[in-house]
């Protein structure tokens, strides 16, 4: 099966790769700028018809929640019309698509978890492009599974484990809120999830396309999450600080973000038999491997 993957030096992109690699059955092909440009249309389509994919993995976004505030058209251009142009792209090759939401499609301002039928209400730029990324992908290519996760980290780039390892190697403490709760998720689990879904996908199962949720088991807030990192970094004798819990109102963002995200898995759960393990045992191994130093920085 051969997987073309948009973005080539994501978190998820690179997990991807790293995931198939050794797997012949699977052939993991990642696209990004120049050659694929999602502000591009037309390099979207040619990359993706000339590579004949099976399945097309549509994991590049503009990521940059708080910047999105400012430039709406950028994060429109790439989320909506980017992924519209991939999934059309996809059509045209014969491929099914793979894409990649948020769990920052939601208000988050309900209690509980988010089912794939509860009604998405964005309250920030990047989660309305986001929403309008998988109505376009829906519209154009029946052979979809739109896939919405949160709050994804890795040894790879900048992220929340990063700059929270980051941080506390220059400073004793570190203030992080508490009031907003979501599922951190290992985007090497996250990979292994794409990677079965496109399977389905690939063999024709009527039930893999649709939308679903997939996310690390288990919840937390950012504060909790901060503390589980730097508890791993310091067993290991990496960077560690002493989290301060504060609320969103100390601690002001450009962009607002929702307080409860925490989405329900159980969907994909049943559809593809299979669950992401617990979020502490996956940030153990993501942490392990960031105090290693195992992984070189991107290659900008
Ligand atoms: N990160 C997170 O916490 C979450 C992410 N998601 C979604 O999951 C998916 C994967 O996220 P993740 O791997 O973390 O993303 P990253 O922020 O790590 O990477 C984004 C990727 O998109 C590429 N990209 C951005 N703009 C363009 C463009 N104009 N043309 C081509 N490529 C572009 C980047 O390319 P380059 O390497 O050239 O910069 C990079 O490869 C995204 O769809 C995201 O919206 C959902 C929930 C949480
Ligand atoms: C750096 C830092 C952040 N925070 C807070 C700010 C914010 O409310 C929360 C998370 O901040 P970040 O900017 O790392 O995360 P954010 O950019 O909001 O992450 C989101 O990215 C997009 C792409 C998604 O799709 C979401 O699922 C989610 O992962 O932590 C602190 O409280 N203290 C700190 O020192
Ligand atoms: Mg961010």
């Amino acid at each position: 099966m051969k997987i073309l993957v948009t973005g080539s030096r994501g978190q998820l992109a690179r997990s991807l790769a790293e995931r198939a690699a050794g797997r012949p059955e699977m052939d993991v092909v990642l696209a990004g700028r120049p050659g694929l440009d999602l502000h591009d249309p037309a390099s979207v389509r040619a990359t993706i018809v000339a590579a004949k994919p099976d399945v097309v993995v549509s994991a590049a976004a503009y990521t940059a929640v708080d910047a999105a505030e400012d430039e709406p058209e950028a994060a429109f251009a790439v989320n909506a019309a980017g992924a519209a142009a991939v999934a059309a792209g996809a059509a045209e090759a014969g491929a099914a698509i793979v894409h990649l939401s948020t769990d920052y499609v939601f208000a988050g301002d309900q209690p509980g978890e988010r089912v794939e039928t509860d009604p998405p209400d964005p309250r920030n730029v990047y989660g309305m492009s986001k929403l309008a990324g998988e109505r376009a992908v829906a519209d154009v290519n029946p052979r979809h599974a739109i896939l919405r996760t949160a709050w994804v980290y890795s040894p790879f780039g900048q992220n929340f484990a990063t700059t929270m390892l980051g941080l506390a190697a220059g400073r004793d403490k570190v203030r992080v809120v508490a009031d907003q709760w979501g599922n951190p998720t290992a985007a090497a689990d996250l990979a292994e999830g794409v990677l079965r879904v496109a399977s389905a996908l690939a063999a024709g199962a009527p039930a893999a396309s649709g939308t679903f949720h997939l996310a690390g088991h288990g919840s937390t807030n950012w504060a909790g999450f901060a503390r589980e990192i730097f508890a791993q970094s310091s067993r290991l004798g990496g960077p560690s600080a002493e989290v301060e819990e504060v609320v969103s109102q100390d601690f002001p963002m450009r962009a607002y973000r929702p307080r409860n995200s925490r989405l329900s898995c159980a969907k994909f759960e049943t559809t593809f038999g299979w669950r992401a393990p617990d979020w502490r045992d996956s940030c153990r191994a993501v942490v392990a491997r960031m105090v290693a130093k195992e992984v070189p920085g991107p290659t900008r």
